[in-house]
């Protein structure tokens, strides 16, 4: 039989990270070798002999323990939202030191979140209006999502690409915030919500007409095959990749 890949899991006492620990105790192919807390110094990964980190931990913790994992030569598939265009500009030239050595950034893990940010993306390009609602439980630490980010963005280039802009908007006056914020150029709105996982809806409009792309996550069992995928995955992908996507072959 195969040897199996050694897994460590940064965050792992938190909502992600406990799943995300039995989801790896569950695959044959892994083997748990380091669950870490907030307080467990990172050396403890390399004594383990980790060879893959999942990061589930907080955008302030995120980076710091990318970079760890990346210059001690460990793969890192990373579920932890805040990663900026600037930090993962940081990352990349770090990664270009560290050739073999392979990140994936994942706003979300979920098969279905991810086909729906996909076709959402693509369907920006035919309508004249296009807004993001994402929608999820109360504790959650940072708004908007990582998830609607990431959507807003693609959003913006897809519709760059066919010449068409922001949607057009004749508010004038408003109460601050009334509008969501403004991700490149695409309006998102965060509800949240006592009772909610993690929700996301990109309406798209036209003359008569809309398009509502909706997907729940109802259960964080909803994330662990991605998770999975990604540990399988990482090693294959040398490098940086944002996005599970860049794992799947989605044909769009
Ligand atoms: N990509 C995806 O599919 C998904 C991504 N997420 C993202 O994953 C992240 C975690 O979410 P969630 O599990 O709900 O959050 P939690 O707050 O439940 O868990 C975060 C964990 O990180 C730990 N932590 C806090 N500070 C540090 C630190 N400085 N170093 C190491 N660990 C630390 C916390 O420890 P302690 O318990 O001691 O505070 C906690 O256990 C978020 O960024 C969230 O947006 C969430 C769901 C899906
Ligand atoms: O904090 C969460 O819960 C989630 N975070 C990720 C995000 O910010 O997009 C993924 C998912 O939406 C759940």
């Amino acid at each position: 039989m195969a040897e199996r890949l050694p897994v460590a899991v940064l965050g792992a006492n938190g909502r992600m990270g406990s799943e995300a620990v039995k989801a790896v105790e569950s695959a044959p192919d892994m083997e748990l070798v380091a669950a870490l807390g907030r307080n467990d110094a990172l050396e403890a990964i390399v004594d383990a002999g980790a060879r893959y980190v999942v990061d589930l931990t907080v955008p302030d913790a995120t980076e710091r323990n990318v970079r760890f994992a990346v210059e001690h030569g460990i793969h890192a598939v990373v579920g932890t939202t805040g990663w900026t265009g600037e930090r993962l500009d940081v990352l990349r030239t770090l990664l270009a030191e560290h050739p073999g050595v392979g990140v994936l950034i994942a706003p979300n893990f979920a098969l279905g979140s991810v086909l729906a940010t996909a076709f959402a993306a693509k369907a920006s390009r035919y309508f004249e209006s296009v807004e993001i609602v994402e929608l999820h439980h109360p504790d959650k630490v940072d708004a908007p999502s990582g998830t609607a980010v990431r959507t807003a963005q693609l959003i913006a280039a897809n519709r760059t690409e066919v010449g068409l802009g922001g949607s057009p908007d004749a508010t004038e006056k408003q109460l601050e915030g009334a509008r969501g914020a403004d991700v490149d150029g695409v309006r998102v709105h965060a509800v949240r919500l006592r009772g909610l996982v993690a929700h996301q809806e990109v309406l798209l409009g036209g003359p008569g007409e809309q398009l509502t792309i909706r997907h729940d996550s109802f259960d964080r069992a909803s994330f662990m095959p991605g998770v999975l995928l990604g540990v399988r995955a990482v090693a294959e992908h040398p490098g940086l990749t944002v996005g599970l996507d860049g794992y799947l072959d989605l044909g769009l």
